[in-house]
């Protein structure tokens, strides 16, 4: 299995503002990304970026196939009138919950085309920040047994921490947006508990740097 995490933030590191703005790309990003999202199998991102954003996750800008979008939702909270939703008898949905999802709405999922997986985080390897969270590792196991092998994560900032700390990682690509955002309640490219000492940060091999016309810069890391 191949894992890369894709996402925009501002110089100072934000992936949104405090009240929920998230535009940072470019339009030539966004194409880079739609590109990017044509040569995946599954795009995986958060429910808090579904609640947020009410993202298509769709190769729309591209030609190319749609990957099958997963959406990390512990209390399948994700809206029935949400875009994903609304399309997930065309493109492929699946829905990562977990014993906390109430069954009806699983049902109300099922029916309306997503696939809905139930896995439970078990005690060990809990995140704080995310105490009832899906099983990622266990998440990552099912969708490489379906055939899911190339996956692309979009974030969000919690999400991207628990997936880096549990290694499940291979490459990242980042944006850097030329604005400040500010804030400290804006969300960052990861969230989490983060570690105590700089030492014991993920380590990263910098394989790519490309500068844009847009004043943007396009990182390219190799996780260690
Ligand atoms: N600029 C960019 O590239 C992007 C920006 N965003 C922005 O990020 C914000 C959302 O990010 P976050 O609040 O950090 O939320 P998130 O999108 O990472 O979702 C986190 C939520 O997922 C659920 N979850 C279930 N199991 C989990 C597990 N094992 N680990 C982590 N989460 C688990 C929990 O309910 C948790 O609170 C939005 O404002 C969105 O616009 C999101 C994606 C990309
Ligand atoms: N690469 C990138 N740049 C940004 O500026 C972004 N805000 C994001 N966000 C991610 O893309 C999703 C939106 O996808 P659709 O355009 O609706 O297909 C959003 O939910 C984030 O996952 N990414």
């Amino acid at each position: 299995m191949r894992v890369i995490m894709n996402g925009a933030m501002t110089v100072d590191g934000k992936i949104a503002t405090a009240s929920g703005d998230s535009k940072i790309s470019s339009k030539e990003d966004l194409v880079r990304v739609h590109k990017l999202r044509a040569t995946v199998d599954a795009v995986v991102v958060g429910i808090s970026t579904i609640l947020a954003d009410d993202p298509q996750l769709t190769v729309r800008l591209v030609k190319g196939k749609n990957p099958t979008r997963i959406i990390v939702d512990s209390r399948g909270r994700i809206p029935i009138d949400s875009q994903i939703m609304r399309t997930a008898s065309k493109i492929k949905t699946i829905v990562a919950v977990t014993d906390q999802a109430p069954e009806e709405k699983i049902h109300k999922l099922e029916d309306m085309g997503a696939k809905v997986l139930v896995i439970s985080e078990g005690k060990k390897g809990q995140s704080a920040a995310v105490p009832h969270g899906v099983n990622l590792k266990e998440l990552f196991r099912r969708l490489e047994k379906m055939g899911l092998r190339r996956i692309l994560v979009e974030g969000g900032g919690e999400l991207n921490w628990s997936l880096l700390r549990l290694g499940l990682v291979d490459e990242l690509t980042v944006t850097i947006a030329p604005r400040i955002a500010g804030g400290r309640l804006a969300t960052t490219l990861v969230e989490g508990d983060g570690f105590d000492e700089i030492a014991q940060g993920i380590r990263l091999k910098l394989v790519k740097v490309e500068r844009k016309k847009t004043g943007e810069l396009l990182l390219r890391y190799r996780l260690l």
